[in-house]
């Protein structure tokens, strides 16, 4: 485990602009991510991505004019999770910005659960202080792996799409992800050149979760086929994101002016692709639901579009079944 002494005050100064800073700062004009002047309130883990993100935002400030403070959840994971929160709070102090830490009462029994409670802890912290976006150090590579993670579970577009700039949390609240313009490569080296006292997080090593097998085996070996293949990655994840949201757009359309109270109108659903049909079927079976069906459940319901009058599916849940009545497609209790 990596524990570096905090470098002197003069090492962490922010003044010096490096090209880094030049790239983040024009990334931040091109997508209007943290606008002059807001309230930002930056997750950091004391790893070296959230620790080179406070690290360029500090030398941002005077630009954009920022009020900027961190907030760490310590997990009370590891035996060393205290000393990693006090580590951070001495840093805060040399970089003299607020600090926010909470400690969870029990270690999260699992990387959700860590996750839930994580969110749950920033969102109030953010509440407290009014700030309206939380900035988190999510990297390039972090998309790439989100991206062959789900990949590996059977995806669809959305899944593949995630990992976006900005993300809503609540009414108040929106998360920011500006370090989605570096890999964790170039990460590394902003650590190495403005000398960032890393904590090391000994279970990002444990190769029994299989997000750390990604990254520590299989993105190696893709670095082998192409050694930017966490940008292409990342690429590709940025393109079908702008497609999975063109997509829901046209859905809403299609499912807007097929439905009436009478149900579905098969008709109109049958002059779209196969791919605008399912994508309708499962926000009807969704809506109708309240819970989101499954693959077989919404191709079921798709051969109903072309069935003879009376056809009707498996039951669904509720017990409910869908049923051809003339144009329409809708859903019944099994009783009726
Ligand atoms: N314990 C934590 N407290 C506050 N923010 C966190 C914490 N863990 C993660 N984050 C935020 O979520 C981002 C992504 O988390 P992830 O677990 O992928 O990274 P990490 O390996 O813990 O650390 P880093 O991304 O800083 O190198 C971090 O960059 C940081 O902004």
């Amino acid at each position: 485990m990596l524990h570096r002494p905090l470098p002197s005050p003069s090492a962490l100064s922010s003044d010096c602009w490096t090209p880094f800073h030049a790239r983040l700062h024009q990334l931040l004009q091109r997508r209007s991510l943290l606008p002059t002047r807001s309230r930002l309130l930056l997750a950091v883990s004391g790893g070296q991505d959230s620790l080179a993100l406070v690290q360029l935002l500090r030398g941002l400030q005077p630009h954009w004019h920022w009020s900027l403070a961190i907030a760490h959840c310590d997990h009370g994971w590891r035996s060393d999770s205290t000393a990693n929160a006090e580590h951070l709070r001495q840093l805060a102090d040399q970089w003299q910005l607020p600090f926010y830490c909470q400690r969870s009462p029990e270690p999260p029994r699992s990387e959700a659960a860590a996750r839930t409670w994580r969110y749950q802890v920033l969102e109030a912290i953010a509440a407290d202080i009014d700030a309206a976006l939380l900035v988190t150090g999510h990297t390039a590579s972090d998309r790439a792996e989100t991206l062959l993670y789900n990949l590996t579970r059977g995806s669809h577009l959305q899944g593949l799409a995630s990992l976006r700039w900005q993300r809503s949390l609540s009414d108040r609240l929106t998360l920011v992800r500006p370090f989605l313009g570096f890999t964790r490569a170039e990460t590394s080296k902003m650590v190495q050149q403005f000398q960032l006292p890393v904590w090391e997080d000994s279970t990002n090593r444990d190769r029994r979760f299989a997000r750390n097998r990604l990254r520590l085996e299989v993105l190696p070996q893709l670095r082998q086929i192409n050694p930017q293949c966490d940008r292409h990655l990342a690429n590709t994840a940025e393109l079908l994101a702008d497609e999975a949201d063109w997509l829901a757009e046209l859905t809403e359309q299609v499912y807007q002016q097929s439905l009436s109270e009478k149900g579905l109108c098969r008709s109109q659903l049958a002059q779209q692709p196969i791919a605008l049909q399912r994508r309708v079927l499962h926000a009807f079976l969704q809506d109708q639901l309240q819970r989101s069906p499954s693959t077989v459940q919404v191709e079921e319901l798709r051969q109903l579009i072309t069935a003879p009058q009376g056809s009707c599916s498996s039951s669904l849940p509720q017990r409910r079944v869908a049923v051809v009545a003339g144009d329409w497609l809708r859903l019944q209790s099994v009783d009726d």
